[in-house]
C-alpha cells in the first residue's frame, strides 16, 4: 500500500490561470494537457474590471465579464471535474508590479494547497520561483504550436478567427439578425435562405405551429397565456440556434412581433411577453414591406393590402416604443423575390464583412 504525504497531495492539485479573454482552443487544450498532468485541476480566472473593458472596448465588444468567462469556462470542461474559479485582481498592481499580491491572492483563490501551476509562458518562470517557491511551473505548448491563436488575434478579428474560439463563447460573437414584417412578406422563407447562404443556424418563427397544434389554427381561440408560453419556447428555440451558430444567426420573429399578435388578437399584450423584448440583441433587424403578393394558408389573418400596409407601420411604430432605433432597420421595399433576396445578402454582408459585394 502506498501512503501519501500531504506534499505528494499537493503536487496532484494543480492550477491553471489566466485572462481567458476570451477562452479558445489553445487554453482549452493546454488546460486539457494540465488535467492529464495532475489529479485535480483548479483553473482561475483573472478579472480586473477596468482594463479587461478597456481591451473589450478598444476591440468594439461588449464587456466580458469574469463571470461570464467563468461559465464558458464551465460550459466547455464540465464532466471533467475541473474546478473552475473567479479571481477579481482589481486591488493589486499590474503585472509585473502585483507578482507578491497576486501569489498571496491565488493561493487563498484555490481551497486547498496545490503543488504546480501551469501556464504557456516561458518569461513567467523567474517570477513563479520568486513568488510560488514551494510549487513547481510547468511550461505546455509554449510556441503554441497546435493552435497559434491569442485572445487579442480574437477580440480583433472573431470572424477570421471563429474556428478556434471555444464553443461556449461563440453565441456571445455571432452576429444577430433578425428578419421582421407582418404576416406573408416572405419572412421564413428568406430566413432559411440566407442561413443557407451564410452557412449557419436559424430560428423559425414557432408561434404559427403552436396555433396549428394547441388552437387547431384559430386565431380567435387564443388567449394571453398563450402568447406567453410562445415567447419562452421561441426564446428557448433561439438560444439553440444560436449555439451552432457560424458567424451569424437568423431570427424569424422577436418578442416585438409576438407582443404585435398578441394586441391584435386579444387588444393587449400578455403580462411575461416584454420582459424578452431586447432592443440590444439584435446587430441588424430587416423589415420586410409587405410589397409581394399575399398568400393565403388558413391561419393568416391580415390579407387586405391597406390593412397589410397598415400593419406593418404598426408593427414599426411598436417597435420603436420598445426602444428599438428603427432607422438603423434596414427595409426591404422591393417587389420581386430576387431583388429581396439580394438586398438582404447585401446587408449581411456589410455586417459581416463591413463591404458590399457585387452583384454578379
Ligand atoms: N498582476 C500581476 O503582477 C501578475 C503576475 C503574475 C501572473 N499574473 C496572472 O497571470 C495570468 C496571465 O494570463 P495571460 O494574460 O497569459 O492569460 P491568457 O488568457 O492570455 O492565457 C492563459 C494561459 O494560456 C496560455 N495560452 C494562451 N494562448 C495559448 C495558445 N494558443 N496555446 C497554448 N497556450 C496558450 C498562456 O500562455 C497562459 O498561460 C493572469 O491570470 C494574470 O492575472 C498576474
Amino acid at each position: 500500500m502506498c501512503n501519501l504525504t500531504d506534499d505528494d497531495i499537493s503536487m496532484n492539485v494543480g492550477v491553471f490561470p489566466g485572462k481567458f479573454l476570451p477562452p479558445h482552443r489553445g487554453h482549452i487544450t493546454a488546460i486539457l494537457r494540465a488535467h492529464a498532468l495532475c489529479e485535480k485541476l483548479y483553473v482561475v480566472v483573472s478579472e480586473r474590471c477596468i482594463e479587461d473593458g478597456e481591451l473589450c472596448n478598444r476591440a468594439g465588444l461588449n464587456y466580458i465579464s469574469g463571470v461570464l468567462r467563468q461559465r464558458w469556462l464551465s460550459q466547455e470542461l464540465q464532466g471533467l471535474e475541473i474546478v473552475v474559479l473567479l479571481q477579481n485582481e482589481d486591488a493589486m498592481a499590474p503585472f509585473p508590479q502585483g507578482w507578491g499580491d497576486y501569489a498571496t491572492l491565488l493561493t487563498q483563490t484555490v481551497p486547498e494547497p496545490f503543488g504546480v501551476i501551469f501556464g504557456g509562458e516561458e518569461s513567467y518562470r523567474d517570477g513563479h520561483k520568486q513568488h510560488f517557491p514551494d510549487v513547481d511551473y510547468r511550461v505546455l505548448d509554449p510556441e503554441r504550436t497546435q493552435w497559434p491563436i491569442s485572445g487579442t488575434e480574437i477580440r480583433e478579428q472573431p470572424y477570421r478567427h471563429w474556428d478556434y474560439i471555444a464553443g461556449a463563447a461563440r453565441p456571445f460573437f455571432a452576429r444577430k439578425v433578425l428578419i421582421t414584417g407582418p404576416e406573408s412578406c416572405g419572412k421564413t422563407t428568406l430566413t432559411r435562405k440566407l442561413a443557407k447562404v451564410y452557412c449557419s443556424s436559424w430560428s423559425e418563427e414557432l408561434g404559427r405551429d403552436y396555433q396549428h397544434d394547441v388552437v387547431g389554427g384559430n386565431g380567435n381561440l387564443f388567449d394571453l397565456e398563450d402568447f406567453n408560453r410562445i415567447t419562452h419556447l421561441q426564446y428557448e428555440q433561439d438560444l439553440k440556434a444560436l449555439r451552432t451558430a457560424n458567424k451569424v444567426c437568423f431570427f424569424d420573429t422577436d418578442a416585438v412581433v409576438t407582443a404585435f399578435f398578441s394586441q391584435v388578437f386579444l387588444g393587449s399584450v400578455a403580462n411575461r411577453v416584454e420582459s424578452f423584448i431586447e432592443p440590444s440583441k439584435y446587430d441588424l433587424v430587416i423589415a420586410l414591406k409587405p410589397t409581394v403578393p399575399w398568400v393565403a394558408d388558413g391561419m393568416r389573418e391580415l390579407g387586405e393590402q391597406g390593412v397589410r400596409d397598415v400593419s406593418f407601420e404598426q408593427l414599426l411604430k411598436l417597435y420603436r416604443q420598445y426602444g428599438f432605433n428603427t432607422d438603423a432597420f434596414v427595409v426591404i421595399a422591393e417587389t420581386d423575390y430576387y431583388s429581396r433576396l439580394e438586398h438582404c445578402i447585401a446587408a449581411v454582408d456589410h455586417l459581416l464583412y463591413g463591404k458590399v459585394k457585387t452583384i454578379l
